[in-house]
């Protein structure tokens, strides 16, 4: 009987298809005579290009994702920076939240509430059992920060995936998208017919934990291979699952921990300029974090191992750093406050609460200020000009997603400072001509640091995602600009490195887990750094590129016979 993978609400018959191999003989006259892989290659991109709407470049991009993956990656390696807006953020944002309605197939695993007791037989039904290396899981409850999409959340696990393909040659095949479905509380997919999702809202956590547990334990089982990845889980859980099972299984939160790696790789660039400039030690930095939740805490509790490196005590590192939330500053007077911003609370300020943001800015004097809040706009004119006037070299980093939510935007940045801003945003902003020369902003995203982190986790066989694995990352990261970016003003490499940069990321992970024991290939530790560096690129997938006809046809071939 042929495996059918149809979401579980459906009354469909589709086959969940992986991208498809070509046949053994090819059928000559199944392509035009003169069809070439270059050219073809051109074609494609001349078909993007046409398409005046970023959705309709998503879904076309989707589409040849399935029918020519070859072609996809080759082409999303060779345009990086044209692509990854496309398939992931800002654009895969869009796509999350029209997914009911743009949906054409399956492309991953739909688990819900109601296989509890059964998950076993669904994870079986993936078609590579032995192939399964890498799963993002999201549960759609805070996608980006465009709140709770529910089901509609599969592309966000589909876009991170894309990406650990061609920024670390994980093999396609060895990729699983997961969405678990525990229903939504956003009443405009429970209202809407062509919703793909559970028509109810959330379960509590209870359920939701009992539910968590039996699907970690059937994963485990079923891909004993696999690295999970928890995606876009609203904070409340994403603290909770990790606290939960990391030292359980092979897993790591990308929202907390991939986010906090790439931001102190940044901010450790920028901290390093920005102290060059004001002649204040790098122990002096004072960060403002504006959004408390799971990136921002994040981000804070990984700023601490800068100032520890650095060589201040957990105490001293801990003082270096300012919350604040939608209430305004978050300290223990104010009250009651939520378990993961316990810990950041500020103890010496017992006065009234300071909501307005200039009234925090003027209270703490940041030289850093980091937004992670999903609020458009927050970072206004007046805020901007406060963080210059208070520092020669002000660090702002807008980090929300999509660019619609960013707290402000590189432009603004960049002439609000009169240009000395060291910059980085979540989502992608584009380059800026400024008095006769070109500024160029960084993108603080932790699309630079899961692949590395992942592809590392995988060939060392991690039994567990370590701190010092996700601090080496982030290091890695920080470590690899070349002189060239430096020059350039970059905090970031530039992204069509990503591989090379993936390559020493996943190195330098693969070391500490080694350090750590929790690494069970353990033939790699005997291997000198250039020796491994060989063995991990040797490792990576790469795109085929096929000029011969035959090849062609036997692709067309493939690509026919799969529609019927
Ligand atoms: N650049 C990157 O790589 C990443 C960026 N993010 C982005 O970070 C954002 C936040 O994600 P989470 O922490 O998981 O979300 P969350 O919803 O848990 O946290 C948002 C935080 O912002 C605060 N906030 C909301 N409105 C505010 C306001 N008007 N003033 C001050 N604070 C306000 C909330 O109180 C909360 O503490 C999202 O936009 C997400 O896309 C998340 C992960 C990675
Ligand atoms: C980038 C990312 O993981 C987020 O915005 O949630
Ligand atoms: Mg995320």
């Amino acid at each position: 009987m042929p495996i059918v993978l149809t979401p579980y609400w459906s009354n469909g018959v589709q086959k969940l298809k992986m991208a498809p191999m070509p046949p053994p003989r090819p059928k000559h006259g199944l392509t035009p005579p003169t069809l070439d892989d270059e050219v073809h290659a051109a074609r494609c991109m001349q078909q993007l290009r046409s398409k005046d709407k970023d959705i309709e470049k998503y879904i076309y991009l989707s589409m040849l994702k399935e029918q020519d993956h070859h072609m996809f990656y080759r082409l999303c390696l060779q345009h990086m920076s044209e692509f990854t807006p496309i398939i992931y953020t800002p654009t895969v944002g869009q796509a999350c939240q029209e997914y009911s309605h743009n949906y054409r197939r399956p492309e991953g695993l739909f688990v819900s509430i109601k296989d509890k007791g059964k998950i076993k037989s669904v994870l079986r039904a993936w078609p590579k059992i032995d192939e399964a290396r890498i799963s993002v899981v999201t549960d759609g409850s805070r996608i980006l920060g465009l709140g709770d999409l529910g089901i509609n959340g599969m592309p966000i696990s589909i876009g991170k995936l894309s990406l650990y393909v061609a920024g670390a040659g994980i093999r396609p095949e060895s990729t699983i998208p997961i969405c678990l479905d525990f229903g939504t509380n956003t009443q405009k997919y429970l209202d809407d017919p062509l919703y793909l999702g559970l028509r109810k809202k959330r379960v509590a956590t209870t359920e939701m934990t009992e539910f968590m547990d039996e699907f970690m334990l059937e994963m485990s089982v079923a891909f004993p291979k696999l690295l999970v990845q928890f995606e876009d889980f609203s904070t409340d859980h994403a603290f909770l699952y990790l606290e939960r099972y990391r030292n359980q299984y092979p897993v790591f939160n990308d929202d907390i921990q991939g986010t906090g790696a790439v931001v102190l790789s940044g901010f450790i660039n920028a901290a390093r300029l920005s102290s060059a400039a004001s002649g204040r030690p790098l122990t002096s930095h004072r960060v403002l974090f504006f959004g408390a939740g799971s990136a921002g805490v994040g981000v804070a509790m990984q700023l601490m191992s800068f100032f520890t490196l650095e060589g201040l005590s957990e105490q001293e590192a801990r003082e270096r750093i300012w919350l604040v939330d939608s209430q305004g500053l978050v300290y223990t007077a104010r009250g009651e406050l939520a378990e993961h911003k316990r810990y950041f609370a500020r103890r010496d300020y017992t006065g009234p609460p300071i909501k307005d943001l200039l009234d925090v800015l003027e209270y703490v004097k940041p030289t850093a200020l980091m937004g992670l809040s999903t609020t458009s706009g927050a970072f206004t004119q007046a805020a901007i000009q406060t963080m210059a006037a208070l520092n020669p070299l002000p660090i702002i980093f807008p980090l929300s997603n999509p660019v619609a939510l960013s707290e402000c935007t590189f432009a603004d940045a960049v002439r609000h400072t009169d240009g000395k801003v060291l910059f980085a945003s979540g989502s992608p902003f584009h380059a800026l001509p400024w008095q006769g020369t070109t500024r160029y902003p960084g993108q603080g995203n932790n699309m630079y640091i899961f692949p590395g982190l992942g592809l590392g986790a995988i060939l060392a066989r991690c039994a567990s995602v370590t701190d010092a694995m996700v601090e080496a990352s982030s290091l890695g990261l920080a470590n690899s600009l070349t002189p060239e970016e430096v020059e350039m003003g970059l905090l970031y490499p530039q992204i069509e490195r990503i591989r090379e940069i993936s390559a020493q990321i996943a190195v330098a992970v693969i070391r500490a887990a080694q350090e750590a024991a929790v690494d069970r290939h353990t033939d790699l530790r005997a291997m000198s750094d250039k020796e491994l560096l060989a063995f991990v690129n040797g490792k990576m997938w790469n795109p085929s590129v096929r000029p011969a006809l035959s090849t062609l046809a036997e692709r067309a071939d493939g690509v026919l016979l799969s529609q019927y």
